[in-house]
């Protein structure tokens, strides 16, 4: 099973070039998606399922133009949107079992039991026969997550999953993510480092549309060794040494500020710090020159 995107670019009709040259090669596994605001994350998943046709380059799901044969690639693809919206006097039960027979599943019995073990799974069985008008934020999350991962899709894209959920959620959702990563591709986007952390076995950096980074996190983390440090600084420090040092990231441990320099020799300030993944995101951004800090 292999998902190839080779040479996508896209522009939107305003003329603005939100992906440039994209080439990347998902195989089966969870993929994460890191990337500030605007770094073109949802376009790529948009264009990724189907939603939009890239203005030149191709996608290839085992070998076929996904854009050339839309509908038979949507049969295969879950898909979790940023914006997921529901017809709100519809229950969960009755829309995923249209879900369900769109996606194929033409026998009644087999739906049922299919959409059964669906709601168990994501948690929202009690609740099957409930108006989707009445759920919370964290409920409509997980009906979405049930539509993206039912009738066992072949490649699954969910923008931004976590979003909204609390912690306990969070981790049920690893776990659906984790066993879904066993049978398919899964392209997760984030703006939370620690969820590639738990959960990808690969991952991409996306920067303004392009690709600046790709590869196992582990392996992206060892490139930083002995090029990190970090120091304890006041506040009204901050700044200058923002100018006069390569400071990739800022934060406060105890209420006490803490920089983090990038530095391929042994620094004259702070001590060795042990890179993390989010020392690789902050670091990548700051070698391309784009705002981290
Ligand atoms: N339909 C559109 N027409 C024109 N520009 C668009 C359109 N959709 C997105 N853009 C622009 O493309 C760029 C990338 O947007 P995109 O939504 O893909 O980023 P993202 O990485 O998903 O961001 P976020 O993390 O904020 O969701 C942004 O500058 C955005 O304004």
């Amino acid at each position: 099973m292999q998902l190839t995107i080779d040479s996508v670019s896209l522009e939107y009709a305003t003329g603005f070039r939100a992906l440039t040259d994209v080439n990347l090669n998902l195989s089966k596994g969870l993929f994460g998606l890191l990337g500030q605001n605007g770094a073109g994350k949802s376009s790529l998943m948009r264009t990724l399922a189907t939603l939009q046709v890239p203005t030149s380059g191709t996608i290839l799901f085992d070998g076929m133009d996904i854009h050339e044969h839309p509908l038979q690639f949507r049969q295969l693809l879950g898909y979790l949107p940023q914006e997921f919206g529901v017809y709100p006097t519809a229950t969960a039960e009755q829309l995923l079992t249209q879900i369900a027979d769109l996606k194929g599943i033409d026998d009644r019995h087999v739906r049922t039991a299919v959409v059964e073990q669906m709601l168990q799974r994501v948690n929202l069985w009690d609740v099957r026969r409930r108006a989707m008008s009445r759920f919370s934020g964290g409920m409509l999350r997980r009906f979405g997550i049930a539509q993206a991962l039912i009738a066992n899709p072949k490649v699954v894209i969910v923008d931004e999953p976590t979003a909204g959920l609390d912690p306990a959620e969070r981790n049920r959702l690893y776990d659906l993510l984790a066993e879904t990563g066993e049978t398919a591709i899964v392209l997760l986007s984030t703006h939370l480092v620690e969820d590639v952390n738990t959960l990808c076995q690969q991952m991409v950096i996306l920067g303004q549309g392009r690709v600046l980074v790709s590869g196992e996190p582990t392996q992206l983390i060892d490139r930083y060794h002995g090029q990190l440090w970090e120091e304890k600084i006041q506040r009204n420090q901050l700044a200058t040494y923002q100018r006069q040092f390569p400071v990739i990231a800022h934060r406060y441990v105890s209420g006490q500020l803490m920089v983090t320099l990038l530095n391929k020799k042994p620094s004259p300030l702070g001590r060795a710090k042990t890179p993390t993944l989010e020392d690789v995101y902050f670091a990548t951004l700051f070698t391309h020159s784009l705002p981290s800090v």
